[in-house]
């Protein structure tokens, strides 16, 4: 019986895959970076052929570097950066735009609108999500309004619609399947979470046609295999999730109250409830966090729009770094009160504000100020956005624990100073596991289960392994302090105060 995964993580600034051996062991990878592309101020779209050819080499290559035959191969799982919207043709499979980017705010005033006309409660009671541009509906409203066409076409049902993973299972069967998970389908703005059905309602509201969306399943399920003459030999495709809700369970994040944060370009803080679709009292977003066999696991989830990408602005937005990991060193350099923040609300803020027109400032620039003190302020930020995050769940748990341990993972957690601001300004502690690329290897772990390598999630928790724990060593009346400046420094960027 074939032994091995091959997990693909197509990202937003990059696109992964992983060979994965039936521990959960790495053995071969291929990364390629994806183009952004900004078209107007607010606007982030990806190029979708892009998206598929990265797909299809970074496979090709890691399976080539593996040395293994696409025969070994028990399945492949598929996560993705949600949210993001695609639309193209059956027919053809071609995209008849680009996709849509989820940090793109191009539908805020659409958005606005619906708020202002009172659909919020009701959207949010089903969805569990907020009236925001970051999720699909609005995006794929915004589509078929001004693509010309294409909303007569849509109602011909000439169209699909998919977030990533949808796209590339279509893309991977050669046009054959067109599917999605309960994860992804959860952050949509159209997915009834309670009800697991695309919300009749809702799809009215922003007038799509039920023609469009895929059908929804299981995150382990048999969603198709690819053709032969991709890879040598057909692999069955056997799991799809989002990305972060594949991190929590690469995390082992199985029981309530366990708690992980990815730091990738954005951060995603998610904390698993168990089968209670928990409605967060703090602007927090109720989400799935997988579906197996038809049962549901709940999540409520933090999601903040700029972590990395904070990084990547003092990189290459306004050069003050050459590379990323620049940032550690500095931040030593500067130690962690040099008194200025730096807020990174380049495309508004997310949880738990919730303001798409708050814009970006940097604050507490002295004379002495240099390049190392703001990039610290950059690294600090993501920190203190993580504390907005952690006493919003704190504050609707119903049963607030002190004993919270974050598991933290993404490209930024290699950075040993962040993780250790990180523990002292949240006052917990921080576990960071062996391997960092836990969104893989969560989709890995799901394919397995469906392939049978695992009997249960149990099983997947053994495996978890903790590479570094940090444990808050800041005094209270300094962490207090330092907050506090984060506070005041949100409240001078906030668009409504
Ligand atoms: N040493 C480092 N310190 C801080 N940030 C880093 C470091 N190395 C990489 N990063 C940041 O991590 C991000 C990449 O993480 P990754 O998980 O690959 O992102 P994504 O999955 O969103 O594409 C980039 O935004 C980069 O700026
Ligand atoms: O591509 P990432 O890792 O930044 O994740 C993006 C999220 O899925 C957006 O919700």
């Amino acid at each position: 019986m074939p032994q091995y995964l091959l997990a693909i993580d197509q990202g937003t600034t990059s696109t992964r895959a992983i060979v994965f051996d039936a521990e959960g062991v790495p053995v071969a990878s291929a990364q390629r970076e994806l183009h952004q592309y900004f078209p107007r101020s607010g606007w982030v779209e990806h190029d979708p052929e892009e998206i598929w050819q990265g797909t299809l080499a970074v496979c090709r290559e890691a399976l080539w570097k593996s040395g293994l035959r696409a025969g070994q191969i028990a399945g492949i799982g598929i996560a993705n950066q949600r949210e993001t919207t695609l639309v193209w043709e059956a027919d053809s499979g071609m995209a008849i735009h680009p996709a849509i980017v989820w940090q793109d705010r191009r539908t805020a005033q659409r958005c606005a609108e619906l708020q202002s006309a009172g659909h919020e409660q009701r959207i949010t009671a089903a969805t569990g999500l907020l009236l925001d541009p970051y999720f699909s509906a609005s995006k794929l409203a915004w589509i078929l309004d001004n693509v010309p066409g294409a909303r007569a076409r849509a109602r011909r049902g000439e169209l699909r619609f998919g977030t990533v993973d949808s796209f590339l299972l279509w893309r991977l069967t050669g046009g054959r399947s067109h599917r999605t998970d309960a994860a992804n389908a959860s952050r949509t703005l159209l997915f009834d979470i309670h009800a697991q059905q695309w919300d009749e309602e809702l799809l009215r509201l922003f007038d799509l046609p039920a023609s469009l969306l895929p059908p929804v399943q299981d995150c382990t399920a048999e969603f198709g295999a690819t053709p032969a003459k991709l890879f040598g030999a057909p692999i069955p495709i056997l799991a799809m999730a989002g990305d972060q809700q594949a991190a929590l369970f690469g995390q082992a994040c199985f029981r309530p109250g366990m708690v992980k944060s990815t730091y990738g370009t954005g951060c995603f803080m998610i904390r698993n409830t168990g089968d209670i679709p928990v409605v967060s009292r703090n602007r927090l977003l109720t989400t799935v966090a997988y579906r197996l066999q038809g049962r549901v696991t709940y999540a409520v989830e933090g999601s903040i729009f700029v972590a990395g990408a904070a990084l990547q602005w003092l990189r290459d937005g306004v050069q003050l770094i050459r590379h990323a990991q620049e940032s550690e060193s500095l931040a030593e350099q500067a130690g962690d009160s040099c008194g200025v923040y730096l807020v990174p609300a380049f495309t508004g803020l997310g949880a738990p504000y919730w303001d798409p027109q708050a814009r970006g400032a940097i604050f507490g620039l002295t004379r002495d100020t240099g390049i190392k003190e703001i990039v610290t302020a950059g690294l600090q930020s993501v920190c203190y956005q993580s504390r907005d995050l952690l006493e919003a769940m704190q504050m609707d748990a119903a049963t607030p624990s002190d004993k919270t341990v974050l598991r933290v993972d993404g490209g930024m957690v290699v950075n040993n100073w962040l993780v250790q601001f990180l523990a002292d300004i949240l006052g917990v502690a921080v576990e960071r596991p062996r391997v960092i690329e836990t969104t893989a290897l969560g989709v890995a772990y799901l394919a397995a289960l469906q392939a049978g390598i695992y009997s249960d999630v149990q099983q997947i928790a053994r495996l978890w392994r903790n590479q570094q724990r940090f444990e808050p060593r800041m005094e209270s009346e300094r962490r207090t302090r330092l907050y506090a400046g984060w506070l005041n420094a949100v409240q001078r960027v906030r668009s409504q105060r």
